[in-house]
């Protein structure tokens, strides 16, 4: 089967199951997250309480945590929820929200990483420097677009890091380490909403919960997140429309618009 006819049900399917997506995410993007995962078809529910982390993860289908507004408090629950995760093999994301930004950020992010997360969802700059110890980015953006030297970094980090790396762009680039998908959906106008990225990452645990293959979790997430803001874009005068109309279009997304408008090439590295 090829990687388009794996995904061609995928959407239905998580509706069917409308799974439950617990998230310790930031202050900036938590609302407009929570939106756009009802939109979709799951549930979602915000908690960072490290009072109620065991039973939280335990009761969701998936879990993403999402460093972007970070303090030692919130970092505790993080590391909490991680690692009771891994204990318990329970799929998540780790989306490393300005890891360039800080040293406090790059060394949270390296700190999750040891946890073994599903997938890594982070923009170019983020998986840069993270893995490769490049200097870049501008805060939260990202301002890398290379996507050969991307590519080669997510293939190793994906590897070493036995995980899923997607990262974000103009082209976004998914793979396993040997599996690469490279999903050409999307528009510029939505690096000027904030949280477009956040809401790749919660889109990616949506569909964590619902595919046994965090590859295939990853490639239909974001091909969600681009192609509905393709379609978002063809109807907005600027960001702020946008941004409503971008969980309309979450909303309305079949699995026959997603097949009709996906542009994604796949590629094995040996
Ligand atoms: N230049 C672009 N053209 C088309 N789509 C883009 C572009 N830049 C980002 N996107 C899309 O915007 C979403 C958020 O990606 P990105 O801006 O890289 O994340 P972040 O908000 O974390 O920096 C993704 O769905 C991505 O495909
Ligand atoms: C602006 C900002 N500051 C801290 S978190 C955040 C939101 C970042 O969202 P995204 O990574 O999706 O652009
Ligand atoms: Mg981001």
């Amino acid at each position: 089967m090829t990687l388009k006819e794996t995904l061609s049900n995928s959407l239905s399917r998580l509706r069917k199951n409308a799974p439950l997506v617990h998230s310790i995410t930031n202050s900036v993007v938590m609302n407009n997250t929570a939106n756009a995962l009802l939109a979709l078809g799951a549930s979602p529910i915000m908690s960072d309480g490290i009072e109620e982390m065991a039973p939280m993860v335990e009761l969701s289908g998936s879990l993403v945590v999402n460093i972007g507004t970070l303090n030692a408090r919130t970092v505790m629950a993080m590391k909490f929820a991680a690692s009771h995760a891994q204990t318990i093999k329970h799929p998540w994301v780790l989306d490393p929200v300005g890891a360039g930004a800080t040293r406090f950020r790059l060394d949270t992010s390296q700190l999750l990483l040891e946890y073994n997360p599903s997938v890594v969802k982070g923009n170019g700059s983020e998986i840069l420097t993270l893995f490769a110890g490049e200097q870049g980015g501008r805060g939260v953006d990202s301002t890398h677009d290379d996507i050969k030297s991307l590519t080669q970094c997510a293939v190793q980090a994906a590897r070493d890091h036995k995980t899923v790396i997607a990262a974000t762009g103009e082209t976004d680039i998914i793979t396993d380490g040997h599996r690469v998908a490279y999903l050409k959906n999307g528009h510029p106008m939505m690096v000027k909403v904030t949280g477009s990225g956040c809401t790749c990452a919660a889109l990616v645990g949506a569909f964590l919960a619902t595919e046994d293959d965090p590859f295939h979790a990853a490639v239909a997430a974001l091909a969600c997140m681009s192609i509905a803001g393709q379609l978002a874009c063809q109807n907005s005068r600027g960001p702020g429309s946008l941004q409503l109309n971008m969980l309309d279009e979450l909303y309305n997304l079949s699995d026959e618009t997603l097949m009709q408008h996906l542009s994604m090439e796949d590629e094995i590295w040996e």
